[in-house]
């Protein structure tokens, strides 16, 4: 019999976490730990790798006592990550030549700018899903190689290795012997075809990035390695990676096409599974790598939404009008409506379908009586209409069917917010009981590759709703509302 826990990894924006979970697909334990956010200039977000490495030994070693587990009872650890975040190290030592570019980061616009104006896009957005932006990790890449001094020259004496975060810890848990990542990772980097599943060198030359650097691209369930043995007393197997948004759809179960996940976290990310084709956007949302099994590719649409939670966290510590932001469900409940009031969270530009940089935050609707209800009341709603706008655009694309959509993440403990996306959206909500989706997806990964689970049927046996929510309110008064959000969105592009 197989030893019956897994150990995932969730490195994530903000904090690094680790999760033991059982083969009934249940958290024991959690440990978790934030590391600081550097930002060098404006628009500039990076993070110090060394703090990333020693906060994920620390997690996995506390996870494991808290669970009182046994080592040898530990079938595989999974990796899920932050994405399109840029490390590059030096592969003697393992030191990183700079700190990590992190996803946010904005210092590249120039570059996607540039290549832009020489008519590149149509081409990056057919092999690789992705627009021209800065969000992906390729002009970082490129970035670094520039700006470190005798960066290019190491690259190419082929001394330098690059990875996103998920590569970058599994080559410090093999003591740099394993250098590789995912699918998943790797479409989110401007230099993967996602169609040919390989890097391609005629993105690579137009980004100006040498294929030295790059990792091998392995199944997202896969034995990419052993983890040093002196990090948890034993050589476990490192047997499973994604991205965390794909992760999130995996740990959902969300295996047919048509079948979504909305997650809520500081921003919020919806993936469709959008089957074995890698199906062009019409309406600007990405198409991605939902997971790679067995050399079968599933493909997602994807729609970002850059504030969710955030926006959350700005009215408790910018606005101070909140203590915990449990406190939004009740200030939305205390008022009958929202009083012609929205806010339009575009704190920092606009993403899906907009991808618009430019466009700010605004409150808009304001009287002499609007309350913090009200403004509570509408960082709530603004999440849901983004939402809306997200699957109304992938409805273009790709017939979602009538499975409910599968939320998780912080925000979606609200059900406040868990009924008005069920109302907005005319279509069923349901939240499962573990909403720890995205480090599950990654435990299921890691579990598949060492026979803890046979197949995705034994995945889905797992899944089970905590909560359903199912639309309620009257269609006059949901146009009213839409038609109200979609003025204010005007007003934030001016
Ligand atoms: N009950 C709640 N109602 C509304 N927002 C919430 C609630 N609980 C958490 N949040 C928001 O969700 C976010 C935290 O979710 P989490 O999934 O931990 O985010 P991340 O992984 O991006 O750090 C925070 O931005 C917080 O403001
Ligand atoms: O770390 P998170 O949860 O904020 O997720 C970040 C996304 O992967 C960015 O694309």
């Amino acid at each position: 019999m197989q030893p019956p826990y897994i150990l995932a990894i969730d490195q994530g924006t903000t904090s690094s976490r680790c999760i033991v979970f059982d083969a009934a697909a249940k958290p024991v334990a959690v440990a978790q730990r934030e590391f600081p956010q550097h930002y060098p200039a404006s628009g500039w977000v990076e993070h110090d790798l060394e703090d990333i490495w020693q906060d994920v030994v620390t997690v996995l070693r506390e996870a494991v006592g808290k669970a009182g587990i046994d080592v040898a009872d530990i079938a595989a650890i999974g990796i899920t990550n932050q994405r399109e975040t840029v490390s590059v190290w030096d592969r003697a030592t393992g030191k990183p030549i700079h700190r990590a570019i992190v996803w946010q980061d904005r210092r590249t616009a120039d570059t996607c700018a540039r290549l832009k104006a020489d008519g590149a896009e149509p081409l990056f957005a057919a092999k690789t899903g992705l627009l021209l932006d800065p969000y992906f990790s390729g002009t970082k890449l490129a970035w670094i190689l520039d700006e470190v001094a005798g960066a290019r020259a190491a690259a190419d004496r082929g001394e330098l290795a690059f990875g996103t975060i998920d590569c970058f810890l599994l080559s410090r848990l093999t003591r740099g012997k394993v250098h590789a990542t995912d699918p998943t990772n790797a479409s989110r980097t401007l230099m993967f075809d996602i169609g040919a599943q390989a890097w391609d060198e005629e993105l690579l030359r137009l980004l100006r990035v040498p294929a030295s650097v790059l990792p091998e691209v392995k199944d997202n369930s896969h034995l990419f390695g052993e983890c040093d043995p002196a990090i948890l007393g034993r050589a476990i197997p490192i047997a499973g990676m994604a991205g965390d948004q794909q992760a999130a759809l995996f740990g959902q179960a969300c295996f047919r096409p048509g079948m979504t996940k909305s997650t809520y976290g500081t921003g919020a990310f919806a993936l469709m599974n959008i089957g074995s084709k890698p199906i062009p956007s019409k309406k600007r949302m990405l198409t991605t790598v939902g997971y790679r099994l067995n050399g079968e590719t599933t493909y997602a649409l994807e729609g970002a939404i850059f504030v969710a939670g955030a926006a959350v966290k700005w009215l408790r510590d910018g606005l101070k009008i909140i203590t915990h932001a449990s406190d939004t469900h009740d200030m939305a409940v205390r008022v009958p409506d929202n009083h012609g009031v929205y806010m339009v969270p575009a704190f920092v530009g606009l993403g899906a379908p907009h991808w618009n940089p430019d466009a700010r935050g605004l409150i808009c609707g304001l009287t002499l009586d609007s309350t913090q209800a009200h403004v509570a009341r509408a960082a709530l709603e603004s999440v849901a209409y983004q939402t809306l706008d997200l699957i109304n655009a992938m409805k273009e694309d790709a017939n979602p069917g009538d499975a409910a959509l599968r939320i998780d993440g912080g925000m979606a403990a609200n059900d406040w917010l868990g009924q008005f996306l069920s109302d907005v959206l005319v279509a069923p909500v349901e939240r499962p009981v573990s909403v720890e989706t995205t480090a599950l997806g990654a435990a299921f990964l890691a579990g598949l590759a060492t026979g803890v689970w046979s197949d995705l049927a034994a995945l889905e046996a797992t899944w089970a709703a905590d909560k359903r929510f199912e639309p309620k309110m009257s269609a006059a008064l949901r146009g009213e509302l839409v038609a109200g959000w979609h003025k204010a969105v005007d007003r934030a592009l001016l």
